[in-house]
């Protein structure tokens, strides 16, 4: 059927149709206006991922994901607002067209080239990835704003995986990858109350966005738009850019900010 993405016909401003949550009161992205509170209570990120290797990258037709081993404990991310550990599932990214911003949030209105998402899941509550991320404390998001500079001494690796998934469903090993490499050097932090940013849209995310962006060249963003949201075998061969959702109204949340 008319299954969710990022074209005119099927986008953002009309996933409520199928996913009438999309209009709900903890909507994500969000813009982090300029002033945000400071809560001296907030302690710092703890990103445990020292024997965190990744398992395979994958085109799932609407980014491009890089996954883990999660049945056990050894790389999770606590402290800041989260009260458990939580367990990195996978990482992902949103980008724009050549030329163009694709983050999701915003800051003070402006927008980044691209952002990464660091999906993490509480298994210290819940059974399984699916559940957590129906529930409202089942999801920890870190996200890390993505700016045009200089070449990602590390970000290379990714990027020269991209050829091997190309199209949506196609899936290739990649081991041994430790996201640890992609922090910006420091870990302040905004955090809010939010939800997926596609589809099921799910009001189950702790959002964590790292204030520092990293660099990345135009080169290795440009290896991002040789990824298709189609697959190998269907007629339409549609780039995959642009695959962000615009930010949503904050309804009165509170945004809070660490030191
Ligand atoms: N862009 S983001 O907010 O970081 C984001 C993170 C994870 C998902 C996801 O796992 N979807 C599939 C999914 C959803 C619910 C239950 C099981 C699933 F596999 C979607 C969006
Ligand atoms: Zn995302």
């Amino acid at each position: 059927g008319n299954h969710w993405g990022y074209g005119k016909e099927n986008g953002p401003d009309l996933w409520h149709t199928h996913y009438p949550v999309a209009q709900g009161s903890r909507q994500s992205p969000i813009d982090i206006p300029r002033q945000v509170s400071h809560d001296p209570s907030l302690g710092p990120i703890v990103l445990d991922y020292d024997h965190c290797t990744s398992i395979s990258i994958s085109n799932n037709g609407h980014s491009v994901v890089v996954n883990f081993d999660d049945t056990d404990e050894r790389s999770v991310i606590h402290g800041g607002p989260l009260e458990n550990p939580y367990r990195l599932k996978q990482f992902h990214f949103h980008w724009g067209g050549k030329g163009c911003d694709g983050s999701e949030h915003t800051v003070a209105g402006n927008s980044y080239a691209s952002e990464l998402h660091l999906v993490h899941w509480n298994a210290v509550k819940y059974t399984s990835f699916d559940h957590a991320a129906a529930a409202p404390e089942g999801l920890a998001v870190v996200g890390i704003f993505l700016e045009t500079g200089d070449d990602h001494r590390w970000l290379h690796t990714i990027t020269d995986a991209m050829y091997m998934v190309k199209y949506k469903g196609s899936i290739t090993d990649f081991k041994g990858f430790n996201p640890k490499c992609l922090l910006p050097s420091s870990l302040h932090y905004w955090t809010y109350l939010g939800s997926l940013t596609t589809p099921p849209l799910h009001e189950s995310v702790t959002w964590i966005l790292l204030k520092d962006p990293i660099a990345v060249s135009e080169k290795q963003l440009g290896k991002f738009r040789l990824l298709q949201f189609t697959g190998e075998e269907e007629d339409q061969r549609l780039r995959m850019e642009n695959n962000f959702r615009p930010p949503q109204p904050l309804k009165g949340r509170r945004i809070r900010s660490s030191n």
